[in-house]
């Protein structure tokens, strides 16, 4: 993948623009992703392993909001159910082509990996097909929040027995103090990374509009709504999280 560091917000914009995945950002987004969530790289890594256990003979494994394909590639690599093959989905056109790119990549340097099939398209208008294991990796905070329950209704729906959705997003806090505590350190995170304040600031009036984070408690609701039956989250780092949630 492209190892371009990410300056998108270093110079001083008289207007931030809302953020978007848009070529400027595919060019960097690795460097991006890793240096702002913190855990990132060990989510990754383990939704593999995760993957796994859940995975069913003859079903598909949904990476819904795929970016580059990093958490498809790691459910290709890990998984070795007979008959399962990957569906990635991202409705950025610059996502999908560098997505496309790495995967074929991969397939040269890995024997074994799970069949991929990358799609460009809305995770709100696909047609769900039997899953077991469906990962939204950070893509659900982009959802617009009034189509998030809708959306993980037709998830839970798509769900095999055995199977699961595994969630991560950013975090926020019901309680006023426990927000200002994770947040600043996600911000002391961000800064040992390389960013400047004014990086932090920019990049953060980017998001705001964009990306509405919820509360764990309004996450467990909502999957509970949704007709999951079980919500268990995983990990935490700072005000980010990944939850497992089963039919
Ligand atoms: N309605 C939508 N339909 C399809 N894709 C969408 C939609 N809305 C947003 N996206 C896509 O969801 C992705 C969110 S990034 C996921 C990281 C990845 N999972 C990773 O583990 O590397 C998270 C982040 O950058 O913080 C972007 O690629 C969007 O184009
Ligand atoms: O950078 C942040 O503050 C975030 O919350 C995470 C993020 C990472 C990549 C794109 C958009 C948001």
């Amino acid at each position: 993948m492209s190892q371009d560091p990410d300056r998108i917000f270093a110079q001083p914009l008289a207007q931030v623009p809302d953020f978007a995945f848009n070529e400027d950002v595919v060019r960097v987004f690795p460097d991006m992703i890793k240096r702002s969530v913190p855990g990132y790289p060990t989510i990754v890594e383990n939704l593999g392993v995760l993957a796994a256990q859940f995975a069913q003979p003859n079903s598909v494994l949904y990476d819904l909001g795929s970016s580059l394909g990093a958490v498809t590639q790691a459910l290709r690599r890990h998984v070795r159910t007979e008959g399962c093959s990957v569906i990635a989905v991202d409705n950025s056109a610059a996502m999908v082509e560098r997505c496309r790119e790495y995967l074929n990549g991969q397939n040269s340097m890995f024997q074994e990996l799970l069949p991929v099939e990358v799609i460009e398209g809305d995770i709100l208008a696909l047609e769900f097909q039997p899953a077991s294991v469906v990962a939204l990796n950070f893509t659900l905070q982009f959802i617009a929040p009034h189509e998030r329950l809708t959306l993980l209704s037709r998830i839970r729906q798509s769900l095999l027995p055995g199977g699961a959705l595994i969630l991560s997003e950013k975090l926020r806090f019901s309680d006023p103090q426990e927000h200002e505590l994770l947040t600043d350190l996600h911000i002391a995170f961000k800064r040992a990374n390389g960013y400047s304040d004014l990086e932090i600031a920019q990049k953060r009036s980017a998001i705001e509009n964009v990306m509405k984070p919820d509360s764990l408690e309004e996450h467990r609701e909502r999957l509970l709504a949704a007709g999951f039956s079980k919500v268990v989250p995983w990990f935490q780092c700072l005000n980010f999280a990944s939850l497992i949630a089963l039919p």
